[in-house]
């Protein structure tokens, strides 16, 4: 098949809109292909509660709401005494001389420090009381003082350290004290649905009264590894034996992302074999990748299998790499387990070289599984300056890896390096800061040394 035309490919955004209408044309429910608006779950619809320690990284179903308000009621937010603002004493009670330190002991403020200030006040028992953080302020007590300015009496009376400024009052009302709801009211949403669950949200659910969490199916997505050469990593290699390096950078990228990568066995270069892993995935996913066998080699059969189980609606992407890349669809067998699924399973034909797998798992994967799951990573690119000139392919978009420099003087940018060129260069994933997305035009292929770019943090990408 003639995947790999030059100018005439559709470029990525046309490609992925085109995908999602033969999708629907073909009875695949997410017509929006559109994340589902907040509130609603993941177009598959299902969803399931989990219990807070399960549920790093899957995706809310439902915007998450506090119970009850943080603080739960006005607290202590220093260790100390608490006491009622209006009601201390205004001038020093000791005229320069301090009792000795009695029972209670002075650990940080000794008598002679509390002499050596100008003013101390003495607060009788039962003006106070003593009070640890987080502890519930006492009915009608509205301040606390701090441990550090307090000198416990033996009669069971305390002093109180003035302040640098002699004048300033000894303690403003309030102070010390978080009151109740400050950090968040009842009913208040601290979570959005569609967020991609993280060590901070499920903390913040917990203390809003939440024990448990309602989060999305996860998709399923079976990985099918073709090619007569490629060898599961680990096992002994014969001279030609490829590393299967693909399945294992996908099956990661989508835990990342919230679904459940299931690797299927190593499919050789035959279109029977290949049809029967297509069908015997598609009866269990809600998305196939298909590696490699997308361009025009003996072996490369991904297009026509595809075609012949299911549908093409695209045969190449103006990308680089990327570009011999497939979308389409496989039928699910009737009577396949899930019967609660669509009767497609979306396909992607992924290029078998490392980088052009990567970047067609970003352009299409990514949102696909944002549908499925009601989670859209956030794309929040950083400014960069370009290190050398750099030109690109005019008739596609670019993704071009790249390492960044410390941040030189403040507010200056990072210099980024492109990566060599190479789509077989899979070191440089490990190597690399970040993608830039160079978009396609013909105006636009020359950059200059020096020139300011936005690049896309590898490190960031998951989010
Ligand atoms: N005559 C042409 N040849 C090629 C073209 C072209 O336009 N005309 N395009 C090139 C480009 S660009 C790419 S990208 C690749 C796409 O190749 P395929 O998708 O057909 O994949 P293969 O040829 O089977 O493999 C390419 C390369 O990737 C390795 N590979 C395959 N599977 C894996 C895996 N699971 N893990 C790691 N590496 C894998 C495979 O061994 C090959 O080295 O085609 C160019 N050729
Ligand atoms: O699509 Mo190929 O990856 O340009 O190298």
């Amino acid at each position: 098949m003639g995947l790999t035309g030059g100018g005439s490919l559709a470029l990525p955004d046309v490609a992925y809109q085109r995908w999602l209408d033969s999708l629907g044309g073909a009875g695949w429910p997410a017509r929006s292909g559109r994340a589902s608006p907040p509130g609603l779950p993941g177009e598959l619809g299902d969803s399931e509660r989990v219990p807070l320690d399960e549920a790093l990284g899957r995706v809310a179903a439902a915007a998450v709401t506090a119970r009850w308000p943080s603080p739960r009621c006005d607290c202590a937010a220093m260790d100390g005494i608490a006491v009622r603002a209006a009601g201390l004493p205004i001038a020093p009670a000791v005229g320069g001389t301090v009792a000795p330190a009695g029972t209670g002991g002075a650990d940080d403020l000794d008598a002679q420090d509390l002499d050596a200030r100008a003013g101390a006040i003495r607060l009788p028992a039962g003006a106070f009381e003593w009070i640890d953080t987080g502890d519930p302020m006492p009915d009608g007590l509205d301040t606390v003082v701090v441990r550090e300015r307090l000198l416990p009496q033996g009669d069971g009376s305390v002093l109180i350290a003035a302040g640098p400024d002699a004048a300033a009052p000894l303690a403003t009302a309030g102070q010390h004290v978080r009151t109740a709801g400050e950090d968040f009211a009842a009913g208040e949403e601290l979570l959005p649905a569609g967020r991609l669950l993280r060590p901070g949200d499920l903390a913040a659910a917990a203390a809003a009264g939440h024990a448990t969490l309602v989060v999305t199916r996860r998709p399923v997505v079976a990985i099918i590894p073709t090619g007569d050469e490629i060898r599961p990593a680990g096992e002994p290699l014969r001279r030609g034996d490829i590393i299967d390096t693909n399945s294992i950078m996908l099956a990661a990228r989508c835990r990342q992302l919230g679904a459940l990568a299931e690797v299927g066995p190593i499919v050789p270069d035959d279109p029977d074999s290949l049809a029967a892993e297509l069908h015997r995935a598609a009866a269990g996913a809600d998305l196939v990748l298909i590696i490699a066998g997308s361009s025009r080699g003996r072996g490369d059969h991904a297009a026509a299998v595809l075609a012949q189980v299911g549908g093409v609606a695209v045969a190449g992407v103006a990308v680089r790499p990327g570009h011999p890349a497939i979308l389409g669809h496989v039928k699910r067998p009737t009577g396949a387990k899930a019967a609660d699924r669509a009767a497609i399973a979306p396909a992607i034909g992924l290029p078998g070289y490392p980088l052009a797998a990567a970047v067609i798992f970003e352009l299409f994967a990514v949102p696909l599984l944002g549908v499925l799951t009601g989670h859209t990573p956030a794309r929040t690119t950083i400014r960069a300056r370009l290190d050398r000139d750099w030109t690109g392919r005019p008739e596609a978009e670019n993704w071009v890896l790249v390492t960044l420099s410390d941040h030189g003087e403040r507010g200056e940018l990072p210099l980024a390096t492109p990566a060599r060129r190479g789509a077989g260069t899979i070191s440089q994933l490990a190597r690399a800061d970040a993608w830039w997305q160079v978009p396609a035009g013909r105006d636009r292929v020359d950059f200059a040394a020096g020139t300011e770019i936005a690049v896309l943090p590898v490190a960031d990408i998951a989010r």
